[in-house]
């Protein structure tokens, strides 16, 4: 881009400017008929190599280039068997020591000062498990079918998750991690970047968001020029490229971002073709927000509403829904240039065209492929979980074929952003050494503005 901003008699700035002021965005060259992709909108070629895509499920399951894709239903189902009748529960209620699977109140009911509002189901699972006739029918399978799922999330998750789970740290990742030949490398540089389905959100109102927010890019210019402002303090803002006059390339993509939470638009404020969709959908999301704070609060050793309660990972919402228009030469731009998200996590909708991919390991683009929810861990949740997630880099490569989606990111917020210092969460007796320093959240996107990866700069 250097070169491009030099040549002799090619004014950038007076470009960017004459295309910002359309309002129209990438959709209006389009419908404009470009057939060239105007120069603002190049972008250096990329130095990493772009692993195809993982078509057959078999072949996802060997490669240790596929984005795991995570059942919620089988987490959620675990928390059924809590709710049997007594009747069901009663033949398990025991203190011999020498079980394998235990049911009973308060382990030390007999020892401690005073008893705990808790029953509990314990299970001893390596190195010798029970038998499956040993665990009680409601959760025979998913003891089993857990840790398949869950393994697939990462080496160093799995670790975690074992260790809250009451197992060894080791049991996810080798004992499990055999069956289905995950190598615990594979997991560990996707922690942080994986799908999600049976998640509970319903099919029709993914669907609806998607259609109503291609309904709102492809009406006429002058339905969309209304809502085109770059003023931060607009809690509905639609533009093309919300860094077109800091990045070095634009990209091939417009936005509408909807400030939701703590406090969203009042409805009136959002365009009247995504107006009601966009409360449904956006509630729905912060639903399963909080069941995945749940399941990673857990799995870094913290209790269940760690990240949601005490450190605000759910409060702040901003909804980008992205429009990618048909580009004519797809070669010389990107629909969003490589990056991470300053999010604690992403949770992204997307309809069936694909153009998300993943910066893996060894610096290969891996496609995610349409079909589940995708969800990311943010440069936040990297450094509060001290390294063990990962804030995966990702992209969207430009397509002849128009694409929506739509980031929902948790982050933080207003007041709480500017005061709060975040950090590697590292207490007890046997912390581990913090990997990054603290930051306020107010530090941490002025530090965006530099274009060294934020991460980076963090890090100790
Ligand atoms: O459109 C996509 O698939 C990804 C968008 C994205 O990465 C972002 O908004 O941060
Ligand atoms: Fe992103």
């Amino acid at each position: 881009m250097a070169d491009a901003t030099a040549s002799a008699g090619y004014d950038r700035l007076a470009e960017l400017k004459a295309f910002d002021d359309t309002k129209a965005g990438v959709k209006g060259l389009v419908d404009a008929g470009v057939t060239a992709v105007p120069r603002i909108f190049h972008h250096p070629p990329d130095p990493h190599h772009h692993a195809p895509s993982i078509t057959h499920p078999d072949d996802a399951a060997a490669d240790s280039s596929s984005i795991p894709v995570i059942d919620l239903r089988v987490a959620s189902r675990a928390e059924l068997v809590a709710q049997a009748p007594a009747e069901a529960r009663r033949p398990y209620y025991t203190r011999d020591a020498a079980r394998r699977v235990k049911y009973s109140s308060n382990y030390d009911l007999f020892q401690a000062p005073a008893a705990s509002w808790r029953d509990t189901l314990f299970l001893e699972m390596a190195p010798d498990g029970p038998s499956p006739e040993e665990i009680p029918p409601a959760c025979r399978d998913i003891v089993f079918e857990y840790t398949r799922q869950v393994q697939s999330l990462c080496g160093v998750l799995l670790g975690l998750l074992s260790e809250a789970l009451g197992l060894h740290r080791g049991y996810l990742e080798h004992d499990a991690g055999c069956r289905d030949g995950l190598s615990v490398k594979a997991a560990s540089e996707t922690a942080g970047f994986f799908q999600v389905v049976n998640h509970g959100i319903p099919e029709a109102a993914m669907s609806a968001m998607l259609a109503a927010l291609r309904r709102f890019n492809e009406a006429p210019a002058e339905a969309r020029r209304p809502y085109y402002t770059r003023d931060t303090a607009r809690r509905v803002k639609y533009s093309s490229n919300y860094d077109l006059f800091q990045a070095p390339a634009a990209s091939w993509r417009d936005t509408l971002f909807l400030e939701m939470a703590p406090d969203g638009p009042s409805p009136e404020e959002i365009p009247p073709t995504c107006r009601d969709i966009v409360f449904e959908y956006t509630s729905q999301v912060q639903s399963l927000c909080s069941v995945l704070l749940g399941l990673l609060s857990e799995a870094l050793g913290l209790h269940r509403g760690y990240l949601e309660h005490d450190a605000g990972c759910r409060d702040g919402l901003g909804v980008a829904a992205h429009y990618y228009p048909p580009c004519p030469e797809p070669h010389l731009t990107l629909g969003a240039a490589k990056h991470s998200d300053p999010t604690f996590l992403t949770v992204l909708l997307q309809d069936g065209v694909g153009g998300l991919q993943a910066l893996l390991g060894g610096g290969r683009w891996v496609d995610v492929p349409p079909g589940a929810l995708v969800v990311n861990v943010g440069d936040f949740l990297e450094i509060m979980s001290n390294g063990r997630l990962k804030s995966v880099e990702h992209r969207v490569v430009a397509s002849a074929t128009a694409r929506v989606s739509v980031a929902c990111f948790f982050k933080p917020y207003g007041p709480a952003a500017s005061t709060r210092v975040y950090g590697p969460i590292v207490e007890g007796d046997d912390a581990e050494t913090p990997r990054y320093r603290s930051f306020t959240a107010v530090e941490f996107l002025r530090s965006r503005l530099d274009g060294r990866p934020p991460l980076d700069r963090f890090r100790l």
